[in-house]
């Protein structure tokens, strides 16, 4: 086995990995199904909303010229001719001295100018209405085209969809809306000292925490996991298992065996298979071996067994790949400038990306560590929502420091 590696810059890993520009196609499903996926078409307007000249409130539509004699001494009188709920229509022209009861969400009828709310009506009956108050022209009237004119490109492809919009679809009569195809990832956890989440411990054994964390991170970036179970240090049936699991999916992704162990079977196994290695050691901790390759059209992300080392390394390089598939507008994980609320006393001699946890204290964005920072360790990643980066060669981070963050989850 090689021992010596080289490490490249852990930019130059992301965009090798971006480079591969593997892109997902498009299908459409029902709308009902739509939150969260990425659209694959500018969502415009095809007519405007409001369709039409529309009342906000329940009371009568008039002419306002009819009311500029109107006051507290000479109320007016005006015939009402008719009643609309939202969704009729009064279809004759309004006449002078006329008014429609009508409620909101009504279409305000030709020549009526504008509404008077029911509150405002000093005296009613089916026939007649008597009034104080001087109306405007256009005055409580919600204007076709107001809150979208037709041809307004109201969301980009590329965006994720969420409740507002759709709304939108469901206002553009999106039954079926165009989005993304999601990736399939196929996860695979190598090592002989691992034993399934519900089996009863052993000695020198571990429970697989790594797979259903990556599934969960798979999960949260929008695509869907396959568990392909775990497999012993085994050449052989690692590769025949790895090769089963390619056939069936977009990208695989494997934690473990990746380092330059006695049995760490991942750099014979992307010989074996022919892979191309883009990269097998990456300047910055932890995550330092995490390897990449592609064997046609399919990438392999090789993720430490380290769960910290793991953990980032999906959301480093994974992450960027799905986004990628999914046309995503945004790719990779959002960067941020946040205060620090604890100073971190660590030599940096490669780039180090913590797991913090970022949060808004008097409108400024904070962070602090989400636990101890050590690659094999697992309790610091529940509360982490972002990964603090420290910068190699710097060693000045101290309270109160400015540091770049990356999103991994919400603020909370
Ligand atoms: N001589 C060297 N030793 C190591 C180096 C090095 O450069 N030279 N790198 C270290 C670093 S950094 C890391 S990170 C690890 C990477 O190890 P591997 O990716 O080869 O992973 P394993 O050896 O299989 O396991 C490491 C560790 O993680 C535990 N593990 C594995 N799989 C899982 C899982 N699915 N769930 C939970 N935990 C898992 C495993 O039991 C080990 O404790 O190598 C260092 N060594
Ligand atoms: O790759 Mo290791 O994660 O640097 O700790
Ligand atoms: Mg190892």
């Amino acid at each position: 086995m090689n021992l010596h590696r080289n490490p490249i810059p852990v930019e130059d890993a992301i965009n090798k990995v971006l480079a591969c520009q593997i892109k997902g196609d498009i299908e459409r499903i029902p709308l009902m199904d739509a939150d969260n996926r990425i659209l694959s078409e500018d969502l415009i307007a095809d007519h405007d909303v409001p369709l039409f000249d529309r009342s906000p409130y329940d009371g009568y539509a008039l002419i306002a010229n009819d009311t500029i004699d109107a006051s507290l001494h000479n109320p007016i009188v005006l015939d009402v001719v008719g009643a609309i709920g939202a969704g009729s229509v009064y279809t004759e022209p309004l006449q002078p001295s006329q008014a429609i009861r009508i409620m909101t969400g009504a279409k305000i009828p030709t020549n009526a100018d504008c509404v008077i709310m029911l509150e405002d009506i000093t005296e009613d009956s089916p026939s007649q209405i008597k009034l104080i108050k001087k109306m405007k022209k256009n005055q409580n009237i919600s204007f076709q085209g107001e809150d979208v004119a037709k041809g307004t490109v109201i969301v980009k492809k590329g965006t994720k969809i969420n409740p507002g919009i759709v709304a939108l679809l469901a206002t553009f009569g999106y039954k079926d809306v165009p989005v993304y195809k999601r990736p399939v990832i196929g996860v695979m956890a190598t090592g002989s000292e691992l034993i399934e989440v519900g089996e009863p411990l052993e000695e020198g054994k571990i429970r697989n925490s790594n797979a259903y964390m990556i599934i969960s991170q798979i999960k949260r970036a929008g695509a869907i996991a396959k568990y392909y179970g775990q497999v012993s240090d085994v050449l052989e049936e690692c590769v025949e298992q790895m090769k089963r699991a390619l056939n069936e999916v977009d990208f695989l992704i494997t934690t473990g065996g990746v380092s330059v162990g006695d049995y760490d079977l991942l750099p014979a196994i992307y010989q074996q298979m022919d892979a191309e290695v883009l990269f097998n050691k990456v300047a910055m901790r932890p995550g330092s071996v995490t390897t990449v390759s592609t064997i046609n059209e399919k990438i392999l992300f090789g993720l430490s067994g380290n769960p910290s080392a793991c953990y980032v390394g999906f959301e480093l390089f994974a992450k960027p790949m799905i986004d990628t598939y999914l046309a995503k507008e945004s790719i990779g994980l959002k960067i941020e400038k946040a205060i620090l609320s604890e100073s971190i006393d660590k030599k940096n001699s490669f780039d180090r990306f913590i797991r913090g946890k970022a949060y808004m204290e008097k409108g400024q964005l904070h962070v602090k560590l989400s636990g101890k920072d050590k690659s094999n360790m697992v309790h610091s990643l529940a509360e982490a929502n972002c990964l603090i980066h420290l910068q190699a060669g710097r060693d000045d981070y101290r309270k109160g420091a400015v540091v770049d963050i990356r999103l991994i989850d919400e603020l909370y």
